[in-house]
């Protein structure tokens, strides 16, 4: 793993949400983009060589819901770069790590993506992000 790729913040409104960080970090979102796949819509501050991920539900069986209703607004997820996520999924089942969808699927902001089960991960959900060349 390279580096923190992005952290992922659960919110309610991605509305409310994009006008307080863009207060809070003194920048507006660099891009804003729905993953119908994972019913959610995102935005994305540029923080460093890496990011902050703002997701918002968009169905009620989102995700992002689930953790909305359970947990309420916060950190919902750490995710990482890695140069090669096949090998990375290989290794890490040998380690141990549950793997959620072991056929990498498309995230936002161009990246293949995988997720780990915070169960095995001490309790905070993983995502690995590839490059989408
Ligand atoms: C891909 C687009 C974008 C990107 O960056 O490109 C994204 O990041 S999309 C992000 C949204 N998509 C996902 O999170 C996909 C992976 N997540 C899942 O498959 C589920 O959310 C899962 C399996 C983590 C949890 O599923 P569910 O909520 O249906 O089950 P439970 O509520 O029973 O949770 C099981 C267990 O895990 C704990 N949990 C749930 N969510 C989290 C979390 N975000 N961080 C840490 N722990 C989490 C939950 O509390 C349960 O534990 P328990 O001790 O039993 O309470
Ligand atoms: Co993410």
């Amino acid at each position: 793993m390279k580096k923190i790729e992005h952290i992922g913040i659960a919110v309610k409104s991605l509305q409310d949400s994009n006008e307080m960080y863009t207060k809070l970090f003194g920048k507006q979102p660099y891009k804003t983009e729905a993953v119908a796949s994972e019913a959610v819509n995102t935005s994305f501050f540029e923080m460093g060589d890496s990011k902050i991920e703002l997701l918002e539900a968009t169905k009620e069986d989102s995700p992002i819901a689930k953790f909305l209703e359970k947990r309420g607004e916060g950190i919902h997820h750490i995710a990482y770069a890695v140069d090669d996520i096949k090998a990375e999924i290989n290794r890490l089942k040998s380690e141990g790590f549950t793997i959620l969808n072991e056929t990498p699927k498309k995230g936002a902001d161009n990246k293949w993506v995988v997720f780990l089960h915070p169960k095995t991960t001490g309790g905070v959900l993983i995502e690995l992000c590839q490059d989408i060349d």
